[in-house]
């Protein structure tokens, strides 16, 4: 090996520190980091997270989305670094959820009378959050505003994920404007994927799909094919890293197969949680079922993993078996937690199997079937139950091992 083929990570010089980073001539990221955040209602962000707004320097001068109000300031030193921030001319409003909006109350006070352009649903939603009649101009899907020599394009994209989202385009840029569309949660200093490891960033992308995005797939189909009209060189999510050229295929494929519930028909997830371990005794028997029909299997001790990043293995799980010994009649609160999120989320096309211990009634079993096999519930189609009384002996395992891998050749079969 040769001392030019040594590649020494992070050995360029950066000057970052709450400045406005170019993205292209005239456009720049004037977010902020939040390197704390470690809870995002309920979500955990182990990456911290950004918020991001862009700022393009234009004959109107134009701002897109703002950022969490505790962090206003560090914006404001990032567009300072560019412009006087009064001089801003134009807000566009891609979203009212406060990690995009909180910064509005303190911006409009530089700016009494400065244009937000967002959609009816984008306006309604503001009004109820800030109390405020501000210079709210609506836009419609397929509006577009000139700022100078740049036009900005607007895609409504209702419940992707509220009902005011919306997309804005800039066609001479080539750049869209996606924020939470194709967002991650990863506080960094870097503002790129491609300076990233890929890995961690698609994780990431993946975590924040199967989170915040996953139950509104239907409308991401869409999305995606009007997006796809377009031609785009650099993706700016509202959070986590911008997207270029070199990755944007990778994105936008990940996202199709996100939308279209594709999953991997050899991969098991097998997720439980246990009192005295004989349930995790079947999870393991489950497990080795699995894997001796060919597949991964992938065990989760819900007393040891959070349900966010359960979520993010759930994604790409053809089956997926939850475990539950009986506790007063019922399934372990862990459990349900984890089944009530899995159900709002509503992942689709999966194969389900419910499995338990129990002493004597043994209702965990039925329960844990039904919050999975029913259409009005989780709607997976569902494998016999699996259940054992007390702690199981080796000679049920084996049983219980042997039928399962029948059933998974039957399915595999039938599919
Ligand atoms: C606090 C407590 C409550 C229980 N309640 C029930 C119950 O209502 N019905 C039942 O069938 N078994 C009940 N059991 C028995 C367990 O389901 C049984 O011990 C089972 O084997 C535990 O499985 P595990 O080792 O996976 O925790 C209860 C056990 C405990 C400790």
């Amino acid at each position: 090996m040769n001392d030019e083929d040594i590649v020494i990570p992070h050995k360029k010089k950066m000057d970052r520190a709450m400045k406005a980073i170019k993205l292209k001539e005239g456009v720049y990221w004037v977010g902020v980091i939040d390197w704390d955040l470690r809870n995002f209602h309920g979500y955990i962000t182990q990456r911290g997270s950004t918020y991001n707004a862009y700022l393009i320097i234009d004959e109107k001068v134009t701002l897109i989305d703002n950022v969490k109000s505790f962090l206003f300031e560090e914006m404001l030193s990032r567009i300072s670094d560019i412009i006087d921030p009064s001089k801003i001319d134009v807000l566009i409003q891609n979203h009212t959820e406060m990690d995009h909006s909180g910064g509005l109350p303190e911006l409009i006070k530089y700016l009494p009378d400065t244009a937000i352009y967002t959609n009816a649903n984008g306006i309604k939603a503001l009004k109820r959050h800030f109390k405020q009649d501000w210079n709210f101009n609506e836009i419609k899907s397929g509006d577009s505003i000139k700022i100078g020599k740049r036009t900005l394009a607007f895609l409504t994209t209702p419940m992707v994920h509220w009902p005011d989202n919306q997309f804005t385009y800039c066609p001479e840029e080539k750049i869209l404007f996606s924020n939470d569309g194709f967002g991650q949660h990863i506080a960094s200093n870097e503002r790129f994927a491609k300076e990233l490891p890929a890995g961690i960033v698609m994780e990431e992308a993946k975590k924040y799909y199967a989170n915040i995005v996953l139950p509104y797939s239907k409308q991401v189909k869409k999305v995606l094919e009007e997006a796809g009209k377009w031609d785009i060189n650099m993706i700016c999510p509202s959070h986590g890293v911008i997207w270029t050229a070199e990755n944007i295929p990778e994105i936008l494929s990940a996202y199709h197969n996100w939308a279209y519930n594709i999953a991997d028909d050899y991969k098991a997830l097998i997720i439980y949680d246990t009192m005295w371990k004989s349930t995790q005794k079947l999870a393991y028997t489950i497990s080795a079922a699995f894997e001796a029909e060919g597949f991964r299997a992938q065990l989760v001790n819900l007393q040891t993993n959070h349900i966010s990043d359960v979520m993010t293995a759930v994604m790409d799980a053809k089956f997926i078996a939850v475990g539950s010994p009986t506790l007063n009649s019922s399934i372990l609160p862990t459990v349900a937690a984890f089944l009530y999120y899995l159900k709002g989320l509503s992942p689709r096309n999966k194969i389900g199997l419910a499995f338990g211990s129990y002493g004597w009634g043994g209702q965990s079993i039925p329960i844990l079937h039904q919050l999975l096999g029913d259409p009005k519930e989780c709607g997976f189609a569902m494998l016999e139950p699996v259940q054992v009384q007390y702690i199981p002996d080796e000679e049920e395992l084996t049983r219980i091992k042997s039928n399962l891998q029948r059933q998974i050749r039957e399915k595999l079969n039938a599919m």
